[in-house]
């Protein structure tokens, strides 16, 4: 067998984090050397040693760190990763305009992914919104999202990338947000003149969708020449 890739996961505490957790045990190709958290219970949990936020720059030898964390922790693990010379899988969402000029700076030193969404069917969902705004040049286009109670960014940054291939289409969207429940992801993405709409969604009902997306692409990240890369590069 090939030697695994090491991974650190950055927001092991959070919801994506204790996914990816998770389903990295289910992958002999991957092992996690180290789990960030802004704070640490215990030394190691389930064979993997557990961080601080404030010991990152401590943690073992890595290949890629994924990152599922939020814009203020950002900062720190690309940080780290450009210092390791590793590569960054991210899906933290409302980063800032400086923030993802860091990224692309970073690209030109390690190999990086950011995506809104790591699931393949917001993949699709993205090349048929672009193909019917550039079919229905004049109509309304909204993009309705909705998502758990927890969720601080808005609009989600899955609605942003669904707007920007609208806008790549020809479409000028609108946007709403809803915030109830538990719910894990939801995007509709609504097409309307008079008398006739076209609505294409998209629902989550499981985050272990956007975790396999991320553990995928970051064992195939990983040991790539500096750059920045795109989920559908790494996919097949
Ligand atoms: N691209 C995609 O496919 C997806 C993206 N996301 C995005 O991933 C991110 C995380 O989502 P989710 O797991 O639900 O969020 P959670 O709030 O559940 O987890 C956030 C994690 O980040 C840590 N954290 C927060 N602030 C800091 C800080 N200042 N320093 C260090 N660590 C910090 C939290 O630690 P603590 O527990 O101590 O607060 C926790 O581990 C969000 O931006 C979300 O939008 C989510 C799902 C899919
Ligand atoms: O915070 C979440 O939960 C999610 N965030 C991402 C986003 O902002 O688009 C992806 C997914 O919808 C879940």
């Amino acid at each position: 067998m090939n030697t695994p890739v090491r991974i650190i996961i950055h927001g092991a505490s959070g919801r994506m984090g204790q996914a990816l957790l998770r389903l990295a045990g289910e992958r002999p190709e991957i092992q996690v050397v180290a789990a960030v958290s802004r704070k640490v219970a215990a030394r190691v949990v389930d064979g993997v040693p557990q961080f601080a936020s404030s010991e990152l720059g401590g943690v073992p030898e890595f290949d890629a760190a994924i990152d599922f964390s939020l814009p203020e922790a950002f900062d720190a693990v690309l940080a780290t990763c450009r210092s390791r010379r590793a590569a960054l899988v991210s899906g933290t969402t409302g980063l800032s305009a400086s923030q993802q000029e860091e990224l692309h700076a970073a690209a030109t030193e390690i190999p990086v992914l950011w995506s809104a969404n790591f699931s393949l069917g917001v993949a699709v969902l993205s090349d048929l919104v672009e193909r019917a705004a550039a079919a229905l040049s004049g109509w309304d286009c909204d993009i309705v999202e909705s998502h758990h109670v927890h969720k601080k960014d808005a609009p989600s940054g899955t609605a942003l990338a669904l707007g920007a291939s609208a806008e790549r289409g020809g479409a000028a969207p609108r946007y709403a947000s809803l915030r109830a429940g538990d719910i894990v992801g939801e995007h509709l993405v609504q097409f309307a003149s008079l008398g006739e709409r076209i609505e294409l969604v998209h629902r989550a009902t499981n985050r272990d969708i956007f975790a396999r997306g991320a553990l995928h692409a970051a064992s195939r990240l990983a040991g790539r020449a500096p750059g920045e890369y795109r989920l559908r590069d790494l996919l097949g």
